[in-house]
C-alpha cells in the first residue's frame, strides 16, 4: 500500500500541491488528470524523491523515503518521465537494457538481453533495436522507453504523460500493456494522461488534481461528470456511457 498523509510539494516558496491525502493499493491502475501547470509532474517527482514534502508523509508498505534513503526507496520504482529528449547515440537494445541499471554487472549477460529483447517484442518494437536512439520518432522514442522501464521490474511504476507523442494504436498498446501487467505483476501505476477517454477507460481510480488538491478520486463511472469536467477545465462537455457503462466525454464548440 502506497500511502500520502497530508502531503504538501513545494518549489522553493511556491507550494505546488497541499493536504495530500490518498491510498493507492498493488494491482491497480490509477490516472491522475487535471488542468496544466495544476501540480501532477510535481507530485510523481516528489513521489519518486526529486522534490522534497514541505509537509506530510509519503510511506510505501510502511516505509518512508528518510528511513530507506533516496537509493532503496526509488529501486522500488520505474520511472518514466514526461519529455524524453534524448539524443543519445547508444542503440535502442542499449536504453532498454538500462532499465537494469541498477542490477548490471560488469558483463552484460544472456538473461539482461533477452529480457530487454522480450521487452521490445511484447510491444512491437523489435525491428528498431540495433537502431541509434537518436533517430527514432517521438512516438518511437516513447515506446522504447516504456520497454525500458518494464525492464526494472518495478513494485510502483510511475508514468508521466507516457502516450503524448503515441497514435492510436500505440496509445492502445501502451495503455493495454500497462493495464495487464499491473494485474499480473500487482503493481502500483500511476499515470498521467491529458486523454480522459482513454484515462476512463483504463483507470480503476482516478484521482483529480487541481490547484494542487485532490478534487476527486475514485472509478471513472462515479468521478467524472458534467459538472466536475465543465469546472475544472472551463469547457462544456457531454458526458455519455458505452455498452459497459463506461463514462466517454464530448466537448461542446461555444457557439461563436
Ligand atoms: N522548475 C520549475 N520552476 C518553477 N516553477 C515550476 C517548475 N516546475 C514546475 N513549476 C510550476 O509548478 C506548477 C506545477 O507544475 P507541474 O509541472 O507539476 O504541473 P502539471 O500539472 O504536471 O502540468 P502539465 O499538465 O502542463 O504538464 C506550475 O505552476 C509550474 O509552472
Amino acid at each position: 500500500m502506497l500511502e500520502f498523509s497530508h502531503v504538501a510539494v513545494a518549489l522553493g516558496k511556491q507550494l505546488l500541491s497541499r493536504d495530500l491525502c490518498m491510498q493507492l493499493s498493488p494491482g491497480r491502475l490509477h490516472v491522475i488528470i487535471g488542468p496544466n501547470g495544476t501540480g501532477k509532474t510535481s507530485l510523481l517527482r516528489a513521489l519518486f524523491g526529486e522534490l522534497p514534502l514541505q509537509e506530510g508523509t509519503i510511506r510505501f508498505n510502511g516505509h518512508t523515503l528518510a528511513d530507506l534513503g533516496a537509493n532503496r526507496w526509488r529501486q522500488q520504482f520505474g520511472y518514466m518521465p514526461q519529455n524524453n529528449q534524448l539524443e543519445l547515440e547508444l542503440s535502442v537494445l542499449e536504453v532498454v537494457v538500462l532499465g537494469r541499471l541498477q542490477s548490471l554487472k560488469l558483463r552484460l549477460s544472456d538473461d539482461d538481453l533477452r529480457a530487454a529483447m522480450t521487452a521490445l517484442q511484447s510491444l512491437g518494437m523489435a525491428h528498431l533495436a540495433d537502431r541509434p536512439m537518436s533517430t527514432l520518432s517521438g512516438g518511437q522514442r516513447q515506446m522504447v522507453l516504456f520497454a525500458q522501464v518494464l525492464l526494472r521490474e518495478p513494485q510502483i511504476m510511475l508514468l508521466d504523460e507516457p502516450v503524448s507523442a503515441l497514435d492510436l494504436q500505440h496509445q492502445m498498446q501502451l495503455m493495454e500493456h500497462l493495464h495487464h501487467q499491473t494485474r499480473q505483476r500487482n503493481w502500483i501505476s500511476l499515470v498521467v494522461l491529458h486523454d480522459l477517454n482513454l484515462a476512463a477507460q483504463f483507470a480503476d481510480e482516478l484521482i483529480v488534481l487541481a490547484d494542487g488538491r485532490l478534487q476527486a478520486m475514485g472509478p471513472p463511472s462515479e468521478v467524472l461528470t458534467e459538472a466536475l469536467i465543465s469546472q475544472l477545465y472551463q469547457v462544456p462537455v457531454q458526458i455519455h456511457h458505452d455498452a459497459a457503462g463506461l463514462p466517454y466525454i464530448r466537448t461542446l464548440r461555444r457557439a461563436s
